[in-house]
């Protein structure tokens, strides 16, 4: 799956389906693939991240579900990435080994969160360890502070990091300093790709000059975000916002109800009658209450 293109537009973070008593569910992912490319007009995933629960599944299944997004992807998706980030080192870069294998795109990876690094020379070395596992394909930094806690500005690390980790490609930037972002971009857009990953803002990344995003809601939100990038790249502002405000008034209305990875599931299985299944513990399935009315709201959209 080596690509030779730079990764930009929209990319889905892949939820991970799971059976109802919990097992991970690889027989709808050939369904899932099409759903997005057809649907959603989205051809690049990330496999494992955050919306995939990857933190939450046992090495075994994160190969399990690498593979099989891998295997549908060929000849249609454009970059399978496969999150590789963990806790453990050897476990991350067994991961990493193991997509660069099976023919990956490219590899992500957080920061670990438990023992965390304080500065930026002990990020880098752990990044460093991982990527070198998949010399052949692009890494990329998945910088995520509100759920790693590791706040390590992402301008500092990029700074002088090619020579550290010469297969660095880019980063997935999940968080709102806007600052930080924009500095990524003045000084290393030639270089590397800056996807956004916070949905709800990303009209503002584009004004930065994001190259792309990652996120969750582009799995049942594509078609409405991709129109978001076309009248952006033609210029008319107005076009773009009426898109932003339109997604912006779905994510407005179940963030007040209560909105985050199981919830994600169940609006995917709605939208695109795929099921999704449960999340894993610690998280709890969405209520019915919730469905019913995200379904509703989802269905009053305009535009
Ligand atoms: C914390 C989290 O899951 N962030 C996702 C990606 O990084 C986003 O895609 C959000 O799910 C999305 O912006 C909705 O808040
Ligand atoms: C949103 C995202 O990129 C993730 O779920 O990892």
């Amino acid at each position: 799956m080596a690509s030779p293109k730079r990764l930009q537009g929209l990319t889905a973070a892949t939820i991970t389906p799971m059976t109802p008593d919990g097992e991970i569910n690889l027989s709808v992912i050939g369904q899932y693939v099409d759903y997005l490319v057809k649907e959603q007009g989205v051809k690049n995933v990330f496999v494992n991240g955050t919306t995939g629960e990857g933190l939450a599944l046992s090495t075994q299944e994160r190969k399990q579900l690498a593979e099989e997004w891998v295997t549908k992807g060929k000849n249609k998706l454009d970059h399978v990435i496969i999150h590789v980030g963990a806790l453990s080192l050897p476990e991350a870069k067994e991961l990493a080994k193991h997509a660069a294998a099976i023919g990956a795109s490219g590899i992500a990876g957080i920061a670990p969160f438990f023992f965390k690094p304080t500065n930026k020379d002990t990020l880098v070395a752990f990044l460093r360890e991982v990527a070198s596992e998949a010399p052949g394909i692009p890494f990329y930094y998945y910088h995520i502070p509100p759920l790693t806690g590791v706040k390590i500005r992402v301008e500092e690390l990029l700074d002088g990091i090619k020579e550290q980790i010469p297969t660095f490609q880019g980063v997935k930037f999940s968080d709102t300093d806007l600052l930080d972002f924009a500095q990524c971009v003045k000084n290393h857009k030639e270089q590397f790709v800056l996807l956004y990953g916070v949905d709800e803002h990303l009209l503002s990344a584009l004004a930065m000059g994001a190259s792309g995003a990652v996120g969750s809601t582009y799995n049942y939100l594509g078609k409405k975000n991709n129109l978001m990038l076309e009248a952006f790249a033609k210029k008319d502002l107005t076009l773009a916002q009426q898109y932003q405000f339109c997604t912006g008034e779905f994510l407005s209305f179940v963030f007040k109800l209560g909105f985050g990875v199981a919830q994600t599931k169940a609006v995917m299985t709605f939208t695109s009658g795929i099921p999704m299944g449960p999340p894993r513990l610690p998280l709890l399935s969405a209520s019915v209450d919730f469905i019913e009315k995200a379904k509703a709201k989802m269905a009053s959209l305009i535009l």
